[in-house]
């Protein structure tokens, strides 16, 4: 077969020793004009963790979904122990041993665990069969899972650890992990670097795509830096800096985050006072008697593990639920609880959800269409009931500058953009109003290092012209580095603010835990119980 690999494979064969277990060569892969593979390499071999690295946009999924068979190259080859392979749907990559975790969990909610399990499973493992495979493993590398528990029971990374067994069921010998720990808190990322150091033992390869370089430099001695679709460099991780890294994958030193030099806080403008709320649904967690105050300049960080009512506290803060007492929610001294989203944006609120697709922005509509969607109420973006598409446009255009938003074509639909640009775009079109007050879920979810870096010095700044911030997140060094308060949200309580100067992550973390033995100094922050003060006469 040999004679049919490209040249740049022969040429890194004798170079490089023994046959990889997967190559992929001179792959290109166009979406119409746009080239979001350029020519790339890659060689993993069994027992290495391979780290592949490149900023938002740079291609790194698009590798991915190749290798799993999710995506057919425009040109290039996939070889497995040196032979050219075929890949035309993930079934046949499952057949050749590639495996993958995905970022996004495709779980059936009211399935239980062995049931979704079953679903990708060859019909002749079910039943006993499968539950005693399911606590094998379990047993084995220590991921553990009830098989009978409904999945929508289960924690992030309990549900992580479904994909991943479902994955060890079928005994691969390459797992791809896309940003495996983004959803997971401190603990159960240690859970899952113990079971992937396993893997590796075994011999099975792994290649693991993550923002997070500090993990990155623990597990893996091969990286593979990929930047505008092509390689740009390899390294050894643990011989870089998380800044050096970064700055290999952007091509220029990342410039840091400059926090606020005290600065002066204004007026109360975001109060919550005793808010409750019932779950909607059956999934869903309930708030209980959350209070918190929020002064212009100021940034509130809320940490906790997703599932313990962030995106219930952030549908009550934006007005997708509304609160029993209209004055439980008060903007700039207003009561707003009984107000929908866009009453309370015209108020001069801004929201930026968890979810970019499909709650924050439509993804088969065009970038300009999802500046007209949440800017309309307040950006002349209509007139005499017409939508003035130009302005839109515009809009669109000076958030993507402002940005740095990378996409193909000028005003492509927001589903095509990559996770960490479509990112970018929704925070930078809500800054981008100016709003008094601004609610953020999850800022930096999936961003690379130089566009982290660029978001939250955006949220900074904002904070720096006065307005006050509310930024729920469950990345502890997002919040140290960020927030001059935290406070924590478990099962729908929240913990009293502190300042961040005043507290750990060791501190915080308990409380996330759910320990409330630990609780940090006390300050008044986010329990006001006093009634609430003229605007005049806040602080
Ligand atoms: N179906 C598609 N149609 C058009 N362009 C696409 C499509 N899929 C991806 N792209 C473009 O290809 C480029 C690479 O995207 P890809 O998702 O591979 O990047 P990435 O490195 O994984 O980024 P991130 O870290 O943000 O997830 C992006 O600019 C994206 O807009």
């Amino acid at each position: 077969m040999d004679a049919t690999l490209p040249a740049s494979a022969l040429a890194r064969r004798s170079k490089e020793g023994p046959t990889p277990l997967f190559g992929a060569y001179g792959i290109v892969k166009r979406f119409g004009s746009f080239t979001a593979n350029d020519g790339v390499d890659l060689e993993i071999r069994a027992g290495e963790i391979h780290a592949l690295l490149g900023e938002n946009g740079a291609g790194k999924s698009t590798l991915m979904k190749i290798l799993y068979g999710l995506l057919e190259p425009t040109e290039g080859v996939v070889t497995h122990k040196g032979d050219i392979v075929q890949l035309p749907n993930p079934e046949a990559a499952r057949r050749l041993g590639i495996g993958m975790v995905f970022q996004h969990f495709s779980l059936c909610e009211n399935l239980t665990v062995a049931e979704n399990i079953a679903l990708v499973m060859p019909k002749d493992l079910s039943g006993r069969a499968l539950a005693d495979r399911i606590a094998r493993l379990g047993i084995d590398y220590g991921l553990h899972l009830d098989p009978d528990r409904p999945v929508w029971s289960l924690s992030a990374g309990e549900r992580q650890r479904i994909e991943i067994v479902r994955c060890l069921l079928q005994d691969p010998s390459l797992v791809i992990l896309d940003e495996p720990t983004s959803v997971l808190t401190p603990g159960e990322a240690e859970v899952l670097f113990t079971v992937l150091e396993r893997l590796r033992e075994e011999g099975r390869a792994l290649l693991y795509i993550s923002h997070r370089l500090d993990e990155v430099r623990r597990l893996c001695v091969r990286a593979t830096i990929l930047r505008g679709g092509k390689v740009v460099g390899a390294c050894n991780p643990r011989e870089e800096t998380a800044r050096s890294l970064a700055a290999m994958m952007v091509g220029s030193a990342v410039r840091e985050v400059t926090p606020r030099e005290g600065g002066a806080v204004g007026r109360e403008r975001l109060r919550l006072d005793r808010l409750s709320l019932p779950a909607p649904d059956l999934h869903a967690t309930a708030l209980h008697d959350v209070s918190l105050s929020v002064a212009g300049g100021e940034i509130l960080g809320i940490a906790g593990i997703a599932g313990n009512g962030q995106a219930e506290l952030f549908a009550a803060l934006s007005g997708e639920s509304r609160a029993p007492e209209p004055d439980s929610v008060r903007l700039d001294g207003k009561p707003v609880g009984a107000l929908g989203i866009n009453a309370r944006r015209r108020l001069g609120a801004g929201f930026v959800p968890e979810e970019r697709n499909g709650h924050a922005a439509a993804p088969l509509m065009s970038l300009s269409e999802n500046a007209l969607l949440s800017r309309y109420p307040t950006a002349s973006l209509t007139r005499f009931g017409l939508i003035r598409l130009g302005a839109a446009r515009d809009l669109a255009k000076r958030v993507i500058e402002a940005f740095d938003v990378r996409k193909a074509g000028p005003d492509p639909a927001a589903g095509t953009l990559s996770g960490g640009n479509l990112q970018k775009f929704v925070v930078g079109r809500e800054i981008q109003a100016e709003p008094g007050v601004l609610v953020i879920n999850q800022p930096t979810w999936g961003v690379d290092a130089a566009a982290a870096a660029h978001i939250r010095q955006a949220v900074i700044d904002l904070a720096a012209r006065g307005t006050a911030i509310l930024v729920i997140s469950q990345d502890l060094d997002e919040l140290f580095e960020i927030a001059g308060s935290i406070a924590v949200l478990h099962d729908g309580t929240l913990s009293p603010a502190v300042p961040a100067g005043e507290t750990s992550r060791e501190a915080i973390g308990l409380l996330m835990g759910g320990s409330s033995d630990h609780a940090p100094p006390v300050a008044d922050v986010a329990h006001p119980r006093e009634p609430m003060p003229s605007p005049a006469h806040a602080h």
